[in-house]
């Protein structure tokens, strides 16, 4: 049983993997794919159902998070005069899924039946307010990404605040969000300074900017502050480099 479904994966995983990417329209896969079996592909019906935004306000979400992500998402609808006299939104709130890839070709100890349930490390655990509480904002022509993160209980490094792996994590998404914005994107490196502690349970603004391009890097730096931007808790600085999604589905 368990092997023949394995088989049905296998068949689908190609196809699933693809058609996720593409139905997501997430920024880090934003990129058409240009193959013409990718490109079939993606019209397919998934075998599963729409995903679930979880970048949505829930019962746990504080009444900073709350503030800010009014804030965000009222900048959302704002037009802009853009050039040629047509109007712009600038601003698009990212949505946010358990996972992107439901069938990854995974590792080598990730078996077909495990893969199916992977889910994107922000979003590994399921009880609302636990964990990362999120929602992202980019913006696409000041080349900006804004997160909003309440950082819920199971977080803990130091007692009461935030491990500064979590706090790593935060930033990566945020900046990989941004950096991700014309295509595919790895983290090369990250460099972080932990100026203060955040902590547990409170919501901090993260925001970062394009520094500088050369080829295929995207130098990108960011700050994590207070929601009222008064104290500051970690500085970084990334970089990006572009890579070829089909070679790192396929494990090439
Ligand atoms: C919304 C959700 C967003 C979440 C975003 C999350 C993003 C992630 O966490 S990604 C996971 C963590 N990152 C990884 O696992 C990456 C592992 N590393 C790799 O796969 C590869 O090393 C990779 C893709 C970064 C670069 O490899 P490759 O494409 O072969 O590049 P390579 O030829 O080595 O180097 C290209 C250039 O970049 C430079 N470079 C590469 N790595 C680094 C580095 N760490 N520091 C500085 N420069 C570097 C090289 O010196 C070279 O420069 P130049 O062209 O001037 O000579």
């Amino acid at each position: 049983m368990t092997r023949g479904l394995g088989r049905v994966f296998s068949g689908f995983k190609r196809l699933v993997t693809l058609s996720v990417m593409w139905s997501m329209k997430h920024p880090m896969y934003s990129v058409p794919l240009r193959s013409p079996s990718v490109r079939s592909m993606a019209v397919l019906p998934l075998p599963f159902g729409k995903p679930k935004d979880l970048s949505l306000p829930n019962a746990t979400w504080g009444p900073e998070m709350m503030q800010l992500y009014e804030h965000y998402n009222s900048l959302c609808k704002v037009e802009v005069e853009a050039e040629g006299g047509q109007k712009k939104v600038p601003w698009k709130r990212i949505p946010g899924y358990n996972r992107l890839l439901k069938y990854a070709t995974g590792g080598v100890y990730l078996s077909k039946m495990i893969q199916s349930k992977a889910r994107l490390f922000t979003r590994n655990i399921r009880e609302p307010g636990a964990a990362f509480e999120y929602a992202l904002f980019i913006n696409s022509e000041e080349e900006k990404c804004v997160g909003i993160w309440q950082v819920g209980h199971l977080l803990e490094g130091p007692p009461g605040h935030v491990h500064g792996g979590a706090i790593a994590t935060i930033i990566d998404t945020v900046t990989g969000c941004l950096a991700s914005l014309s295509g595919a994107v790895m983290t090369a490196n990250l460099n972080i300074n932990y100026r203060s502690p955040i902590q547990l349970g409170n919501t901090v603004v993260v925001e970062s900017i394009v520094d500088k391009r050369e080829g295929r890097k995207k130098f990108i730096s960011c700050k994590v502050t207070s929601p009222d931007g008064t104290k500051l808790h970690t500085e970084a600085t990334a970089l990006f480099l572009s890579i070829d999604i089909n070679q790192l589905l396929l494990g090439r």
